[in-house]
């Protein structure tokens, strides 16, 4: 097959994205977010931070930045918070500046985030920017064997998840796409399609139209 190759250094700029992922606890988007992150020199993770306590293993800064809730309502009247939200008791937001720099570098952000979350960035100015990816379990069943298997949680909290997994669920009619995480490596090829296909939309080419008068000679 023939490839058409641009050179890279031919590529106009391209505009960053905000890459959402939201799911019901345990149906994989963590596992999916890291693998899609090692392979991907040009997307980010937003890490949030939370007033949930760490996990066995969880790193500050990395997973999470772990803050006392006195910490986070600072942070909400300093409006440092793109969009926070309550999950499971807990407060959980996106931290602006460090998602604001990326972007404006060309980088590409990735957001672990809920449905609540994901509105309040709709709401924004920087809504054009958004792909929204809804993931969703197999059935419910191997969603509950997944938060088991995790065992990261108690069983009361568990419930809890599972508990509030409808609720999620029934938002999916607001993302630009659905994935079902059956296979693992299946679901990352497509979440790696669709970061491919959404970078190459042409309203994120900035400097697109001078790109082509500049082919043309015009
Ligand atoms: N709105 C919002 N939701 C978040 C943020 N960070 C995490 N969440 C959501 O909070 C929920 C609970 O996250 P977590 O306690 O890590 O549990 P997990 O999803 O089971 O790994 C998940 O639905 C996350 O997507 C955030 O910054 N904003
Ligand atoms: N496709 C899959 N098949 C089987 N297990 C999976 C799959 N994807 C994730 N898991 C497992 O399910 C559990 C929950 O995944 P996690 O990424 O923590 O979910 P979330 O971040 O959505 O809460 C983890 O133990 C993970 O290894």
């Amino acid at each position: 097959m023939t490839e058409f190759a641009r050179p890279a250094s031919h590529r106009p700029p391209r505009r960053g994205l905000m890459f959402v992922l939201s799911s019901p606890s345990g149906a994989g988007k963590t596992t999916l977010s890291r693998r899609l992150l090692e392979g991907d020199g040009d997307i980010t993770l937003s890490v949030s931070a939370t007033t949930r306590p760490p996990r066995p293993g969880e790193v500050d800064g990395k997973d999470y930045w772990f803050v006392s809730p006195d910490r986070f309502a600072d942070m909400v009247r300093d409006d440092q918070l793109l969009e926070w939200a309550t999950v499971f008791g807990h407060r959980y937001g996106t931290p602006r500046g460090p998602v604001e720099a990326a972007l404006h570098e060309g980088h590409d952000v990735l957001f672990d985030i809920d449905w609540q979350g994901t509105q309040q960035l709709q709401q924004t100015d920087a809504a054009s920017d958004l792909v929204r990816v809804f993931i969703l379990p197999p059935d419910l069943a191997e969603l509950e064997r997944r938060l088991m298997g995790r065992a990261t949680d108690p069983i009361d909290v568990i419930t809890g998840r599972m508990a509030r997994a409808r609720d999620e669920i029934s938002h999916w009619g607001e993302y630009d796409y659905i994935l079902v995480n059956d296979n693992a490596d299946l679901c990352l090829a497509e979440l790696r399609a669709i970061l491919k296909a959404e970078r190459l939309r042409r309203k994120r080419q900035l400097g697109l139209a001078d790109f082509v008068r500049g082919m043309l000679g015009q």
